[in-house]
């Protein structure tokens, strides 16, 4: 999403006078521009009752309820979009994610990596904003883009 990615260079045709782009390992020209489809982001997540692995290791059964996941993740998004406490803060002590450990990041990742929902909410932030609850097979998350 962010400049020419790394493999690449820009060539000026000499019959159109254009730019076109040349990817060194492949060997191959396009006059697109080539943009890195990387994303990187921070989450929190919120399991329920119906999550796919309702446990986590704040707790080894989840017995909230979706609707009380809800409020729970409301509650936080107020918080954070007040700036009463940031996002990584937070998904360190409540996130029901492994990567509470690392405040919720997940590093940088490409299309189709992520259950879709999360792919599709975080591709259509801008950088460093907050996506309003976002529902997958995992529970609900609140996610910060960060790069
Ligand atoms: O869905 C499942 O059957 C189990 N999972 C998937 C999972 C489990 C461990 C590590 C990463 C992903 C989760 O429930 C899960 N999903 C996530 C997740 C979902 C979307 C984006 C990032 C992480 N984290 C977790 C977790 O326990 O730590």
């Amino acid at each position: 999403m962010s400049g020419l990615p790394s493999g690449w260079e820009e060539r000026m045709s000499k019959s159109t006078g254009k730019p076109y782009y040349f990817n060194r390992a492949t060997k191959t020209s396009q006059w697109e521009m080539p943009t890195d489809d990387q994303v990187r982001a921070s989450h929190l997540l919120v399991k329920h009752t119906e999550s796919r692995r309702p446990s986590s290791w704040k707790q080894d059964t989840i017995t909230r309820s979706k609707d009380e996941a809800l409020e729970i993740i409301k509650g936080y998004r107020g918080r954070i979009a007040s700036g009463d406490i940031t996002l990584q803060e937070l998904a360190s002590t409540e996130s029901d994610c492994s990567s509470a450990k690392s405040e919720g990041d997940l590093g940088f990742f490409g299309p189709g990596q992520m259950q879709k929902p999360f792919e599709q909410a975080t591709f259509a932030l801008k950088i460093g904003e907050l996506s309003e609850p976002v529902f997958t097979d995992s529970g609900i998350h609140l996610i910060l883009r960060t790069g």
